[in-house]
Order: C-alpha cells, then structure tokens, then sequence
C-alpha cells in the first residue's frame, strides 16, 4: 500500500504544448492518502484515463512527478510499480482454470502454496466462483471472466495500489451492485490505495472514500460525497452530481446582500468578487419548496420516481427542478422561497467561501 503523490502533473499528448487547451491533463498537485479508495469521475475525454494511465506507468507526464510513498516513479515502467490492474474487459488466461488463473500473481511471486490456496479461495468466495474453481475460464460468460479479472486484482497483498478502469461495464446490473459493495468491504478490510475509474457517479459514490471529479482535464474538486453534494467546488459537480443536479440560477450582489428573483439574502460579510464575474445561486433540487408563497414559478412536468416526484418548473425563465415527497400536493399557483442554509454562491463557476453559509 502506497501514499500516492502527484506533483504538478501536466500531460498533452501533441508535442511542444502551449496554452492550457494543449493539455489533455491541466495541473495536477494532490497528495492520496495510503489505504484510501478513491474515485475519478468525469465524463468522457475529461482525462481519467491519462491520469489512471500515468499512476500505472503506462504514460509518463510531460510534466511533473509521481512518487509512491515518497519515492519517484515517475520513469519506472509499470511492471516496476508493484501494483494490480484491473481493465473495462477480461485479461486471463483462458485455458487455465478459474482457480489457477487467481493462483497465477501468487505462484509468480513464490508464495508458499498454502497462503495461495488461502487467498485463492477468500476471493473465488468473494466473486461468487467458488463453485467453478476447476473450470477452463474458456467458455465461460463475459460476465464471469471479469469476475476472473477483478479477483486477479484483488488477490495479491503486497501491491502498492489497485486501479481500476471502468472494470464493472461488462457485468451486469444486480451484480454490479454486489460486486461494488463487495469492493467496498473489501478495502475496508485490507487497507489497500485504490484508484477506480467511472463516469457512472452511483458507482464512484459507493465505492470511494473521496470521489475526485474532473472536468475537461483538470480536477474541480476532490471530496466526500457528502460535500460534493452538499458543497459543490465548481457548477459542474452540481450539475454532475446528483439526480437532477443542482440548479443554478442568476444572481446579484450588492453589498453582502444577494439578490435572486425578489429575494434578498443577507451574508455573514462582503465577499471578494470581482465587479465583472458572472454570479449564479445554486440550489439542489431537494431543498427547493413549493408552496402558496415565495416567488411565482410555472410548472412544466411532474414525474414520479418512487417515493419522490421531481416537480420541472421555470423560475422567471430560468429551468428548475424540485424533489418533493411523492404525497406532496401540487399547488394551483406554485410558489418556491429558497432555504439560505441550502444556497451556494458560485462566481465565474467556482464556489465562493461566504463565512458562514449563505
Ligand atoms: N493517445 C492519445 N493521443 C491523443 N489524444 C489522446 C490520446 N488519448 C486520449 N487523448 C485525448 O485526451 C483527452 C482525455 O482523454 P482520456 O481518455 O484521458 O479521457 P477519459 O476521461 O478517460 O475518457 P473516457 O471516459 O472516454 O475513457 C481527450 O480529449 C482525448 O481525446
């Protein structure tokens, strides 16, 4: 197990870069703590897997350094790094057996037989394979063989980390979720570094201790999910995070009193703002109220989701989703005020610290 630190990391793939569109990973400066589970989230081409790629040593950094636990690995090939992989399809040895293609890292690595057959069966257990333990991996499902790959990664206990990239895309969806969870008690009970890569947020929720969002090539914010939820860094965890995700709605500043629609809210002090940014209010759809007072909003759809309804309304033009209890009564003439413990100021998209919460 390994603190990973990234040391002002920068990567374009093109040669001489130039401006910051250049780089297909911005600067990266972060310390990972040893044992943590961290996620990378991010849509597609926001660069997790050149970051994932240059922990592995697959891809060295055009720029910066990456030592594990202290030591620079930054020029080490990834067979040097001591670490486990886990791909998005199957890596195994389709004419070994189930049993031998976990056993394999070990035997590589000497380990007495005994402490093999150990590990080998914990992990067949873990991946719900004990019963083809003497199978050809041959044959067998898509589904079952990244089982295979995931208990490979899984079954060696000197690793400095295990990263995953996108492993679960092939499984399916119930034992997604069973395998995620298994994952997760997993860490909780070896203490290893893991990396997981996903753009599917339920995933990197579950699984990581610290879930590192990025957004065109650079990282916005590495928090607990309770914070990205609660305390978005910048509008595109907001609007990432979450089901629907945060609204954001136009805004002014006069003073320390900030206006949006008809009302006015007063924070602890002035914050530091330049004059021109362009300032927005987020609010989750879950702390939005309706009610017969407060501004006037029209109502535009009403879908039920299980115990909830996500209410689709327009707030003087601008879109607004509220999450309300699948009971609540629609009003004739719908109304909404905004909870100010729930409300995060957002300047040229970047949260702006209030003191206290607006
Ligand atoms: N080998 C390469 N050569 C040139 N550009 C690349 C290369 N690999 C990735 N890129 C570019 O770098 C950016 C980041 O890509 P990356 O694969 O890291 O994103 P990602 O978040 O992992 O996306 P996905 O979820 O689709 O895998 C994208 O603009 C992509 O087009």
């Amino acid at each position: 197990m390994a603190r990973i630190t990234l040391d002002h990391i920068r990567h374009a793939y093109g040669p001489k870069p130039s401006t910051d569109k250049d780089y297909a990973l911005k600067e990266v400066h972060h310390e990972w703590d040893d044992g943590g589970a961290y996620a990378l989230l991010g849509p597609s081409g926001c660069g997790k897997t050149t970051l994932l790629n240059i922990i592995s040593g697959l891809l060295t950094p055009s720029e910066g350094k990456i030592l594990f636990d202290g030591t620079d690995v930054t020029h080490l090939p990834t067979e040097k790094r001591n670490i486990a992989q886990v791909f998005q399809f199957p890596v195994i040895y389709d004419t070994m057996t189930v049993y031998d293609n976990l056993a394999f890292p070990l035997r590589n690595r000497r380990l007495p037989e005994a402490e093999v057959d150990k590990r080998v069966r914990d992990i067949l257990s873990m991946i719900d394979l004990s019963d083809w333990a003497g199978r050809k991996a041959q044959g067998l499902t898509a589904d079952q063989k990244q089982k295979i790959s995931l208990g490979r990664g899984l079954v060696r206990s000197d690793v400095n980390a295990i990263l995953f990239d996108e492993p679960l895309t092939v499984i399916d969806p119930h034992m997604k979720w069973v395998l995620r969870s298994q994952l997760k008690r997993l860490h909780r009970r070896s203490g290893f570094t893991m990396v997981y890569v996903t753009h599917d947020q339920t995933e990197a929720l579950t699984f990581a201790d610290k879930v590192v969002v990025m957004y065109e090539g650079e990282i916005v914010q590495i928090g607990t999910p309770v914070e990205l939820f609660e305390r978005p860094r910048h509008t595109f965890v907001g609007y990432f995070i979450g089901s629907p995700g945060m609204n954001f709605l136009p805004a002014a500043l006069a003073g320390s009193i900030i206006t949006v629609g008809h009302q006015q809210i007063a924070l602890a002090h002035r914050p530091e703002i330049a004059p021109d940014a362009k300032l927005e209010l987020g609010i989750r759809p879950e702390f939005v109220k309706l009610s017969r007072e407060g501004m006037p909003i029209s109502i535009s759809k009403v879908e039920d989701v299980g115990r909830q309804k996500i209410v689709r309304a327009s707030f003087q033009g601008h879109p607004l989703a509220a999450v309300v209890p699948e009971d609540t009564e629609i009003p004739a003439d719908p109304r909404v005020a905004f909870e100010p413990a729930a409300l995060n100021l957002y300047a040229n998209s970047w949260r702006v610290e209030t003191g206290a919460r607006p």
